[in-house]
């Protein structure tokens, strides 16, 4: 047989530009790029751009696609013509990838609806569902640096595939022959039949209309002098959201000029992540220069957003369970006070995040379910319940800066949490407070909690299976006390059994590689590998009376975890 490196060279579906890349390749460069098929996994597929089976290019682009066409076309006639979406955000190579998909897609006669221009994922997520498509996809590799790429899969109800369908695709793409052979299908033929459709301002201006259904009080926008700076991060949310601020009339906006336009080079940020203090750089120095109260930077596709909060003259930054826990307080308060908060509400968090959204949510009679690590769980949950006439979806968040205020999108919505977190900052200045007084505000009245995330970079062929023989040794050897603190409980997601001194139940959440410890003193540690890096993670939570001894704790509890998982990771 052939190797894949002598078969992509001979190939003559790719083109002389990338054959003369493959000839210039060294021996390591090749082995790299062709050791594997670039995984397409549950969460879609992400990777570094360039030519072999285990980058992200046209060729690897097209066999996905195939394998998601042949998927649709197992589904039926009436999926087929109910369609596919394609949106991208502003990659290098995004826009050859969508024209890509759709042409291969539509040449399985499935009808495709596709974004001319940049997009944001959540706006993706609302075109499935406006569009009333089987499935669509969103073409990103989120907060990655500029030589990555990615693709990801969403089914009718506008949430990421679930676990079941996605191994159907994955299934079905696996199958397929090597991504060289593949015969290329034609764009212009399907663009110029009409199965190939574009679609744009009509649906943007409609996700634009939903969006500002979050909003409380439009008036509070014309009434406050709080001072916003927003940026972008040269990703695909800044036009909506510069439409979306001055059509609500919030006066004092500032925008990132230099980051406002999308640019696959991400210029002026060294990290895309609104989770790394550096990509608040530029924010930072305007918020200065126009005396800002609150900055917020959005992440490259629009599903992820952070916060930064003047205090005296420094900026401090939120992390996800800061912010989500003062959004979903807010929005429940602004439910009570109108006298609208639905007796069958229910909130979403993941298993690692902050048990403060639990008491928030509890306090005002609203259940607080938690799911899995990744927000397709919640958009999983909010499809289960929808048709139950008593169910109310009110707020879902995850640590990892991901939110949705109303379910009209189904993933992470930063654009829906602009607005929300504008319009709650506004309230709190009302009051004369800052987001950092509203936060120490919720400490006092429902106890101090903080949370601590560690990540282990375990790289190279062998880190997966360091990790999980890692985790596999907490299963077989797991602690009695963590940092001296008793260990009451222990979730295992991989058996799905929760164990305490009452004796064991079944968990009622997909399998997972997951070990969660809760501690006789409210602590919690969860340890789970990533599933888009090379990391294990470690995430810490505690609960105290006062923020000083919260904070003393999380660090003493996180400094035992590191160092025990340290001897497991054999580092
Ligand atoms: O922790 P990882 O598996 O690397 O995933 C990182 C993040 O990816 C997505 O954004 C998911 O929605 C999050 O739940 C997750 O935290």
């Amino acid at each position: 047989m052939t190797d894949p490196y002598t078969s992509w060279s001979t190939s003559p579906f790719v083109d002389e530009d990338m054959k003369q890349q493959l000839q210039a390749m060294s021996l390591e460069e090749r082995q790299d790029a062709f050791y594997q098929n670039l995984e397409f996994g549950t969460g879609g597929m992400r990777g570094v751009l360039g030519p072999g089976t285990n980058r992200l290019n046209l060729l690897t682009v097209r066999r996905a696609a195939r394998g998601i066409a042949q998927y649709i076309e197992t589904q039926g006639e009436a999926a087929k013509q109910r369609g596919f979406v394609i949106a991208f955000d502003n990659r290098r190579m995004s826009k050859e990838f969508s024209r890509e998909v759709a042409s291969v897609v539509a040449d399985a006669g499935v009808r495709v609806y596709l974004y001319e221009e940049p997009r944001t994922t959540p706006q993706l997520s609302y075109s499935v569902r406006a569009l009333n498509t089987f499935m669509g996809m969103m073409i990103t590799a989120s907060h990655n640096p500029p030589e990555y790429n990615g693709l990801k899969v969403y089914g009718e109800d506008g949430a990421q595939l679930n676990l079941e369908d996605a191994k159907q695709v994955v299934d079905v793409i696996n199958q397929l022959d090597g991504a060289e052979t593949l015969e290329p299908a034609s764009f212009q033929t399907y663009l110029n039949s009409g199965r190939i459709q574009f679609i744009g301002e009509k649906l943007d201006q409609e996700y634009q209309q939903q969006v500002k259904t979050v909003v409380f009080d439009k008036e509070l926008f014309q009434t406050t002098d709080l001072r916003v700076v927003f940026t972008p991060l040269h990703g695909a949310s800044g036009g909506t959201v510069r439409l979306l601020m001055e059509d609500l009339g919030i006066t004092n906006r500032y925008f990132v000029e230099s980051q406002m336009e999308p640019d696959p080079e991400f210029p002026t940020v060294v990290s895309a992540n609104p989770e790394d203090h550096s990509a608040f750089e530029k924010a930072m120095e305007l918020g200065a220069a126009k005396q800002a109260e609150l900055l917020i930077a959005v992440d490259p596709d629009g599903d992820r957003v952070g916060l930064a909060v003047r205090d005296g003259q420094e900026y401090k930054l939120l992390n996800g369970n800061e912010t989500g826990a003062l959004a979903l307080h807010f929005v429940l308060s602004q439910h009570q006070q109108r006298g609208t908060l639905p007796s069958g509400g229910v909130a979403y968090k993941t298993i690692v995040t902050s048990e403060l959204g639990r008491v928030i949510a509890e306090s005002f009679g609203v259940e607080m379910e938690d799911v899995l690590t990744g927000f397709k769980f919640i958009g999983e949950k909010i499809r289960e319940n929808e048709a139950n006439p008593d169910y109310t979806f009110l707020f879902g968040y995850e640590e990892s800066y991901g939110y949705l205020a109303k379910p009209f999108a189904r993933d992470k919505d930063a654009v829906q949490l602009v607005v929300l977190l504008v319009e709650m900052a506004a309230h709190y200045k009302q009051k004369g407070m800052t987001l950092l007084d509203a936060l120490d505000a919720l400490y006092t009245k429902y106890g101090a909690f903080k949370e601590k995330l560690i990540s282990v970079t375990v790289k190279g062929a062998g880190g997966a299976k360091q990790i999980k023989h890692a985790l596999e040794d907490v299963r077989k050897n797991p602690p009695e006390a963590i940092a001296g603190i008793s260990v009451e409980v222990i979730e295992d997601y991989l058996s799905q059994v929760r164990k305490s001194q009452q004796g064991s139940e079944k968990l009622h959440l997909p399998e997972a590689d997951v070990i969660k410890f809760m501690l006789t003193d409210g602590t919690w540690v969860c340890l789970r590998p990533s599933g888009t890096e090379p990391k294990v993670k470690y995430y810490i939570g505690v609960r105290k009376d006062s923020k000083e001894q919260a904070l003393k704790n999380v660090e003493i509890v996180s400094g035992w975890v590191e160092s025990w998982m340290k001897t497991k990771l054999e580092l």
